[in-house]
């Protein structure tokens, strides 16, 4: 196999050099730019098989990079690099289309697995094998929500209904399209994947219903699409809700009529595929806008499943960090046992904007530094601790089991927050608003107590 090439957009010299040289010892062809304008030239020049970005450029950010990447060449797998702090940025990025996302300081075999990865999903696409049978194994979770999905997708997967799979990113909702699709008398039938955010507005329906040699500039050559590839089996659509007008015409006729046409061509084919799609932005919203068709949107909607975000099921933390654990122990090859009991607590207090996969990479890192048996706080990033003590203020670390069932109810969380709000204004004023002294005696830092104090009104005086 010829040698991948890597193209890495940061404006940190340093850090670009060091990376660089990694990756060459590892046997990669690499070009760097500390520039968008000098990424987007180099994108062209060297045409990379992969492009690892930073989000903050010195003349755009890194998104644009990857919208770059997805417009031009959207088969290179763009990974994106990113401080702590710029989380939610990379969950959009991931939302766009970025393969994955590692966050600084970057260590060297998290940044040389996550390369490997998507190295190896650029061969899997370019020999067109899109069926990527997952390598990982289902947890199905113990909470309420996920004993509901469980017997949701039981129910639904023999029957061939369209289903609409709803949740934040990250939550499993393309997990839960390939156990529907598992379940069902298709599993012996391909499985396709099209992430529709990461689908070039032009190329979609090519891309969808392959087309006819000379139909545009560029296609040299007769090509199927991924219905034909999908045939017998199931296609899973990401990200519904980015397809144009126009293609969604044509995806309701290869529903309602089973039939599709290559793009230049007048031959109808025949089609048998089940079509299970996803969502995190609300559908219903974006048809009362006419952003979406309502009579599409009745199709692919014959049986809703929703997927709760992290923060909303506690009760599956620990069964999901243990079995991230045991993957990253497995991937790295490392025997880090198990977490220490504050980890745990601040896990289930974080937010986890990210959600399963957040989880996943946070694990796999602290894996990475650990030196001890356990994963301790001290190898979780600053952000994750200092959110989850934040919202401890008024909830002191309990020593109790760490998968019991923490209060959920909506009241009972504004009556925390009220009395939390309280708490901090009777300290302040014992301490006189001296802020460090308030800190101590809250058990926060200052940072956080700053943080609450804004979130509150109360004024910094
Ligand atoms: N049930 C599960 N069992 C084990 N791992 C899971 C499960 N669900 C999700 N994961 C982990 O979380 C990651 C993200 O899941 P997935 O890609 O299905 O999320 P998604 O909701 O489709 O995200 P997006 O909306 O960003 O496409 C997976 O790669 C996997 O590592």
């Amino acid at each position: 196999m010829s040698v991948s090439k890597i193209l890495v957009v940061d404006d940190d010299v340093t850090f670009c050099m060091m990376l660089e040289t990694l990756l060459r010892k590892h046997d990669y062809e690499v070009a760097h730019s500390y520039t968008y304008a000098d990424g987007r030239k180099k994108l062209a020049d060297f045409n990379p098989d992969i492009v690892l970005t930073d989000l903050r450029l010195p003349d755009h950010d890194g998104l644009e990079i990857l919208q770059l990447v997805k417009r031009d060449v959207p088969e290179v797998p763009v990974i994106l690099m990113t401080s702590y702090g710029d989380i939610r940025t990379a969950v959009r990025a991931m939302k766009m289309g970025a393969f994955d996302y590692v966050t600084k300081p970057v260590n060297p075999d998290e940044i040389l697995s996550t390369v490997q990865r998507a190295v190896n999903s650029r061969n899997k696409a370019s020999t067109e094998v899109n069926l990527q049978v997952s390598e990982e194994s289902y947890i199905e979770g113990v909470s309420d929500a996920s004993l509901k999905i469980l017997e949701h997708t039981t129910l639904v997967a023999p029957t061939g209904m369209s289903v609409l799979i709803m949740g934040e990113s990250g939550t499993g909702k393309e997990f839960v399209a390939r156990r529907i699709h598992a379940l069902s008398q298709r599993s012996d039938k391909p499985f396709v994947a099209i992430d529709c955010g990461a689908l070039p507005r032009d190329l979609a329906g090519s891309e969808l219903f392959g087309h006819m040699k000379g139909a545009f500039t560029g296609a040299i050559a007769d090509k199927q699409g991924q219905f034909e590839v999908a045939n017998g089996g199931t296609i899973f659509l990401d990200e519904i809700g980015n397809l144009s007008y126009d293609i969604q015409i044509q995806l309701l006729r290869a529903i309602q009529e089973r039939k599709i046409r290559r793009v230049g061509s007048t031959v109808e084919i025949q089609v048998d595929v089940r079509i299970i799609t996803a969502t995190n932005e609300d559908l219903k919203q974006a048809v009362l806008r006419g952003d979406f068709r309502e009579d599409l949107y009745h199709r692919i909607n014959e049986f809703a499943i929703q997927v709760a975000p992290l923060r909303d099921r506690p009760e599956d933390m620990l069964m999901f960090a243990r079995h991230f654990l045991a993957q990253a122990n497995k991937e790295l090859l490392r025997d880090v046992d198990g977490f220490a009991p504050d980890v745990m607590q601040i896990f289930k207090r974080y937010s986890w904007p990210g959600n399963l996969r957040e989880l996943r990479n946070i694990i796999k890192r602290a894996v990475l530094l650990s030196k001890g048996p356990v994963i301790t706080a001290g190898t979780l990033p600053d952000e994750l601790t200092a959110e989850a003590d934040a919202s401890a203020i008024v909830q002191p670390v309990e020593k109790g089991p760490v998968d019991e069932k923490p209060a959920e109810d909506i009241d009972l969380r504004e009556t925390s927050r009220r009395s939390e709000r309280e708490l901090i204004i009777t300290t302040l004023e014992k301490v006189r608003f001296n802020k460090s002294k308030a800190a101590k005696l809250l058990n926060v830092d200052r940072k956080t107590l700053y943080n609450k104090m804004k979130q509150y009104g109360i004024p910094l005086q």
